[in-house]
């Protein structure tokens, strides 16, 4: 292998107890606020092409007009209370909040940046209320950070001069800095989600971004940093020069999944998604296919199947309020996971075949496999290939807890009748498995 000083200096995933709990998350969801939620994807009263965060550069908006919104952002209506309280509802185990995105407004009274909250009208810390609201719902809070920052002049793209390198050292400081004011601030904080780090600059700072990881997990102990942080000094990204994972988990899936178990090649992984096709702050017209909740709970499911979490990104409004889609597709996943949670809670891949009906998954803490049935056959027999040496012995749908028929097909075919009618949202069935020496013992009459 390739000799690296900056590469990944653990071979296989985390094995502590804060990996642990990351790993059972299975739902998260994503918050992206800031002032791009004021235009909301419009310019001048023109809509702008492209992801509504990203107007200030795909509109190429002059900066100081882009920066003059910071005088109109007073969000009467941010309640992060009832944020919260939506998150719970939904079932979200974990949530990551936008404290600074590529436009360099922080949301947090930051003291090394004249482009915070405290020069709105608003005046006052967001991200303290928030951080307090999602704990006391029981809802861990990780904080995104995009390194790529617009406002800032020491910011670079590319490392092309003796001053671009003097100017970047600074724009490194001063992001050590921020980095260690929101660990400080915010202590309860799980995590941190790095974003806006593809650019050159940053690919040729692969030393810098492994110390900065190692400083930030010294000051914050479990601290879960995923694999869009570092580069190695080779200014590979995600996988080192040997190919190896650089961070804590694998933070390539944005707005996909891994089609088959092969592509998550072992590592943790979290899947971030939109609920339209590509937003991921507010923007008031939402083009293209919006996704409903049916089909982001199989998209939940296949993550879970495949040992990833799910994480759903909601975009509030400059006012901060939610809009009308994202607050009921939020209570109809929620409803669906009071109900069904335990096949993803705690939850990961499964030894059994996957077959077309949908995704198996399996419970860490009750042993059980179940079965999300999303494609109900015209049969309504879903086949079954018990794995060697398993026998099922109940088959349940989970809800009404009734018993569903189970027939023997051939060798290790079975197949589950599903009560027809018609479903909005997909079955789940709970297979209680036991050994095929456990069966014989239970098959022995009792003498
Ligand atoms: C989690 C997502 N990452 C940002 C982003 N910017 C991109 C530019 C090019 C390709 C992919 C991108 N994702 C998006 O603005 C959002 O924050």
């Amino acid at each position: 292998s390739i000799p690296l000083r900056h590469g990944a200096h653990r071979i296989g995933n985390r094995t502590d107890s804060d990996m642990a709990h990351w790993r059972d998350y299975g739902l998260g969801q994503f918050i992206h606020w800031g002032l791009y939620a004021i235009p909301g994807g419009f310019w001048h009263g023109q809509p702008v092409n492209g992801a509504a965060e990203w107007i200030r550069s795909s509109k190429k908006v002059d900066p100081k007009e882009y920066d003059a919104l910071i005088s109109q952002f007073n969000p009467v209506k941010y309640d992060p209370v009832a944020w919260a309280l939506m998150a719970k509802n939904m079932g979200t185990k974990y949530v990551t909040f936008t404290t600074k995105h590529h436009d360099g407004f922080c949301l947090w009274p930051s003291k090394y940046s004249d482009f915070t909250i405290m020069q709105s009208p608003w005046k006052k810390d967001i991200i303290k209320p928030f951080v307090e609201a999602y704990n006391k719902q029981g809802i861990d809070v990780y904080l995104y950070f995009s390194i790529m920052d617009w406002h800032n002049p020491d910011w670079r793209y590319e490392l092309k001069t003796k001053s671009d390198s003097v100017a970047f050292d600074r724009f490194k400081e001063f992001t050590k800095n921020q980095l260690t004011e929101l660990l400080t601030l915010y202590p309860t904080t799980k995590g941190l989600w790095f974003d806006g780090t593809w650019d050159k600059s940053w690919k040729a700072s692969g030393a810098f971004s492994d110390e900065l990881e190692q400083y930030l997990k010294k000051l914050r102990p479990g601290l879960v940093i995923g694999s869009r942080l570092r580069a190695d000094e080779k200014g590979n990204r995600h996988l080192d020069a040997n190919g190896r994972l650089m961070g804590d988990y694998h933070q390539v899936w944005e707005r996909k999944i891994p089609e088959t178990i092969a592509e998550v090649k072992g590592y943790d992984w979290e899947c971030v998604m939109t609920v339209p096709e590509n937003q991921w702050g507010y923007n008031a017209r939402w083009s293209g296919h919006v996704k409903s909740s049916s089909e982001i709970i199989e998209m939940l499911a296949n993550c879970v199947s495949k040992g990833g979490n799910f994480v759903l990104n909601f975009g509030p409004k400059g006012d901060g309020s939610f809009r009308e889609e994202e607050i009921r597709l939020a209570k109809e996943i929620g409803n669906w996971m009071a109900v069904n949670g335990e096949a993803i809670y705690a939850a990961g891949q499964s030894d059994f075949r996957k077959e077309d009906w949908g995704y198996y998954t399996k419970s860490k803490t009750s042993g059980k496999t179940y079965m999300v049935v999303f494609n109900t056959p015209v049969t309504n027999m879903l086949k079954v290939n018990i794995p060697k040496n398993q026998k099922i012995a109940s088959q349940k749908l989970l809800g009404s807890k009734q018993v569903l028929p189970l027939e023997h097909i051939e060798g290790r075919m079975h197949y589950i009748r599903l009560p027809g009618g018609v479903r909005q949202q997909p079955a789940v069935i709970e297979l209680q498995l036991i050994s095929d020496d456990q069966k014989k013992e239970l098959d022995v009459p009792k003498t």
